[in-house]
């Protein structure tokens, strides 16, 4: 058994890592990412998840994992902003508000599939235009849901959330143990 974690992103490398987790292989899907017509966002993040699951090629007796963050304002999806006149319009439709992140977390093996959806409340306070330059010229916004990582400097910018903080970050540990146990990893045996 190999586990490959099917994800490009640096986040959920580490947040593996506090599992002691490490991948035999690491092989990013390439699916696309837009929304169908209407869709709301917590079927969009589990499909996505889904999807990058199916897409990853594995051995039978492998162990894959994927995941997807989305952030949603109300039936609004906040995807990865696509430049920083983007990010700033996210940042301040969020700023002042609540608004959700979901991450879907996707294990296969074989063809069997386990899932799970994490859903955390955040509250972003209202930006001041120096904030919100300072945070765009940082770029810590590109290549994340909703234009923000809390785990950076934006971390600033939250002083409230209800649900899981890894979960925000792009990988719930808590329920990701408990996938990969559903799925078979060994991930109490120190031995392997
Ligand atoms: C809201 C938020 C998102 N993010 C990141 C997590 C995800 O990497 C990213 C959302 O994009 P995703 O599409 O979930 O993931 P990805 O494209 O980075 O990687 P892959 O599909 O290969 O697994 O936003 C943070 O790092 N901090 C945050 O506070």
């Amino acid at each position: 058994m190999r586990f490959i974690l099917g994800s490009a992103s640096p986040r959920r490398k580490d947040l593996l890592a506090q599992l002691g987790v490490v991948p035999d292989a690491i092989l990013p899907p390439d699916i696309d990412e837009d929304p169908k017509p209407r869709e709301l966002p917590r079927p969009y993040c589990l499909r996505l998840a889904r999807e990058k699951a199916q897409a990853v090629v594995a051995a039978p007796e492998d162990i894959v994992l994927c995941a997807d963050t989305t952030v949603a304002l109300g039936r609004r999806i906040l995807g990865k902003p696509r430049d920083a006149g983007e990010a700033a319009a996210f940042l301040t439709l969020l700023g002042g508000r609540r608004h959700q992140v979901i991450t879907a977390v996707a294990v296969r093996r074989g063809d069997r599939l386990w899932t799970r959806e994490v859903v955390t409340d955040v509250k972003m306070k209202r930006l001041s235009d120096a904030e919100l330059n300072a945070y765009l010229a940082s770029h810590e916004w590109d290549g994340k849901a909703g234009a923000y990582a809390i785990q950076g400097l934006a971390g600033a910018f939250i002083p409230w959330i209800s649900g899981s903080f890894t979960g925000v970050v792009g990988l719930p540990v808590a329920e990701t143990a408990a996938l990969l146990a559903a799925a078979g990893y060994p991930l109490y045996r120190g031995d392997v």
